[in-house]
């Protein structure tokens, strides 16, 4: 029994970090603008810097009415999703976070409600670039809020769903067009490659 209680004092212990994949450790965004170019060359584009909306068709659609299909074209094709390059350092940011004593990383991510190629693309794409390990670590789901953990780092600053009080503090990774956004004091994490990221890690393990 003193054993039990030992192994689940422990276990209490255990810094539970979700991490999103489109926009955190795949470029969503910088994709869609180099297809969009390509598959479209006479439709207007956004640059990057200029994007302000999460959801591209709500910024495409102040350009020019009816590009909906379009872009939703664009994400929707095979492949689309496992070609995301990752962003800058994320990758072995993610596996050096895992071996951190007392932390556990797993990928918290949402395919598109048109799940045909998204769900399989992405458990492809950890499968690359983090290895065949982590898709044991990998949850796709469309409503964060139920998943357990103390931290999730996404760059969707508004997480909704079932629960609204989830368990874990929502640390929003920056993206262009998140960069001016009001974060009514939610913390922010820029980038992989500055090692600010585990000055985060360990503020939070502090406080377990
Ligand atoms: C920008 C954008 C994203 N989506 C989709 C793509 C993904 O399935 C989710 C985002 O997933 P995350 O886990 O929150 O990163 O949203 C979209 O449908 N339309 C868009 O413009
Ligand atoms: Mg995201």
């Amino acid at each position: 029994m003193a054993g039990r209680r030992g192994i689940s004092a422990m276990a209490q212990k255990q810094l539970l970090v979700l991490v999103d994949l489109d926009g955190v450790m795949a470029d969503f965004d910088g994709h869609f603008l180099t297809k969009w170019k390509q598959t479209y060359p006479e439709e207007p584009f956004i640059a990057l810097e200029d994007r302000k909306t999460f959801y591209l068709v709500d910024q495409y659609e102040t350009l020019k009415e009816g590009l909906k299909p379009k872009i939703k074209s664009v994400y929707q094709s095979k492949g689309f999703f496992r070609e995301l390059p990752p962003i800058a350092g994320a990758c072995d940011a993610l596996k050096e976070m895992n071996e951190m004593e007392g932390v556990k990383v797993f990928i918290c991510s949402s395919p598109l409600f048109f799940y045909k190629y998204s769900s399989t693309e992405k458990f492809a794409w950890v499968e690359h670039y983090l290895g065949a390990d982590w898709i044991n670590r990998t949850i796709l789901t469309r409503d964060k809020t139920i998943v357990n953990g103390h931290i999730l780092i996404d760059d969707n600053v508004k997480i909704k769903g079932a629960v609204d009080c989830p368990s874990w503090e929502h640390v929003v990774f920056t993206a262009h067009y998140n960069k001016h956004m009001n974060l009514r004091g939610k913390k922010r994490l820029d980038n992989w490659t500055d090692g600010s990221w585990r000055d985060l890690i360990m503020d939070f393990k502090k406080r377990l």
